[in-house]
């Protein structure tokens, strides 16, 4: 089995998030999900979600699907890295992506969502796509819908071909060679604890020289953003006139009119070249002079993480196989 669903910019003024629609229960009811391979709970708002936190999102409601099951006594609660969270109880139902089915998969029912949740309303739950064991639902952790899916797809992958405000796709169970120019390059997975951990091996800005350093990263489609160690972001914005890290912003901001150099990185002895246009991110809000840079110091995380800003500029292959690997290609 192999099939592809679209990866829609939530926002088209600025690439938030992506949401890919889903089919979910008998019979299928849609909702559009945020597919994140940073985190491995696959929950929906549904009829159990407070009334006072749903503004407008589509609900998955199980007592109308005749293939829904309760999982009795089981319960979840997760945290995203933004601080935002959402928690409820399990059902297990049939889940369709892209003419993927999995039948009993894991649907994670929110019974409360937190305020960024509830206010924005084009995403109606999350896809986890990271390694199950972080899989927060207890008693008993639960399997991704990759995890569910692979014995029964052509080959055990998924690919993100996510795009700058434009619709993306992700490909399950095979590689389109269309999609891509060159090679692709797998590189090992740290696959503890969790996340598609990988290793860069360095950076450029704009036409200047690469610098060979290990950066060890997640993959993460759904962290809008890229963080990296502070002196590679520094030697970044050191080029951009005006640009300044901003206590109050939280971060770099820059004069809206610049023009903002590329950003290069290593995979393997390839590299994939985030266009200046990419880390152009947002006005800091509607009709300032004033930008948000796409790239940004990960020195508060912990972690140093490839969000979207990184991934759009490349062909990314989730090898799920034995080992797992990650791989990149331009486009
Ligand atoms: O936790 C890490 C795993 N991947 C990253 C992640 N971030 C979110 C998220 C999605 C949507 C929202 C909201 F809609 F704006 F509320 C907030 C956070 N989901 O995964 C960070």
């Amino acid at each position: 089995e192999k099939g592809s669903a679209p990866a829609i910019p939530v926002d088209p003024r600025f690439d938030i998030a992506y949401v890919t629609p889903v089919t979910i229960g008998t019979p299928p009811q849609t909702l559009y999900l945020d597919f994140d391979t940073g985190s491995s709970d696959l929950w929906v708002f549904s009829s159990h979600t407070l009334a006072s936190q749903v503004r407008g999102q589509m609900i998955y409601s199980p007592e109308k699907s005749t293939t829904a099951k309760l999982l009795a006594g089981h319960t979840w609660s997760i945290r995203y890295g933004d601080g935002s969270g959402s928690l409820g109880n399990v059902y297990t139902d049939n889940f369709t992506v892209g003419g993927v089915t999995v039948t009993s998969q894991a649907v994670q029912t929110a019974q409360q969502v937190s305020t960024s949740f509830t206010s924005e309303s084009d995403i109606h739950g999350l896809v986890g796509l990271g390694f199950s064991t972080l899989n927060t639902v207890y008693p008993n952790g639960q399997l991704t819908f990759f995890d569910n899916a692979k014995s029964q797809l052509d080959s055990p992958v998924f690919t993100a071909d996510l795009k700058w405000k434009k619709e993306g796709t992700y490909d399950f169970g095979f590689i389109d060679e269309t999609k891509y120019t060159g090679e692709i390059t797998y590189l090992p997975v740290q696959t503890d604890p969790g996340y598609w951990t990988f290793t860069s091996s360095g950076y450029a800005v704009g036409d200047g020289s690469f610098n060979q350093v290990s950066i060890s990263g997640i993959a993460d489609t759904a962290t809008s953003l890229t963080y990296l160690p502070t002196a590679v972001v520094t030697s970044y914005w050191r080029q951009v006139e005006g640009a300044v890290n901003s206590q109050y912003y939280g971060g770099y901001v820059f004069p809206c009119s610049s023009k903002l150099p590329s950003f290069t990185f290593g995979v393997g002895s390839a590299n994939i070249t985030i266009p200046g246009s990419y880390i152009n991110y947002a006005q800091i809000t509607e009709g300032s002079p004033t930008c948000f840079g796409g790239l940004q110091s990960s020195s508060g995380l912990g972690i140093n993480i490839w969000g979207d800003v990184a991934l759009k500029a490349a062909f990314v292959v989730f090898n799920g196989g034995n080992p797992p690997t990650i791989g990149w290609a331009r486009k």
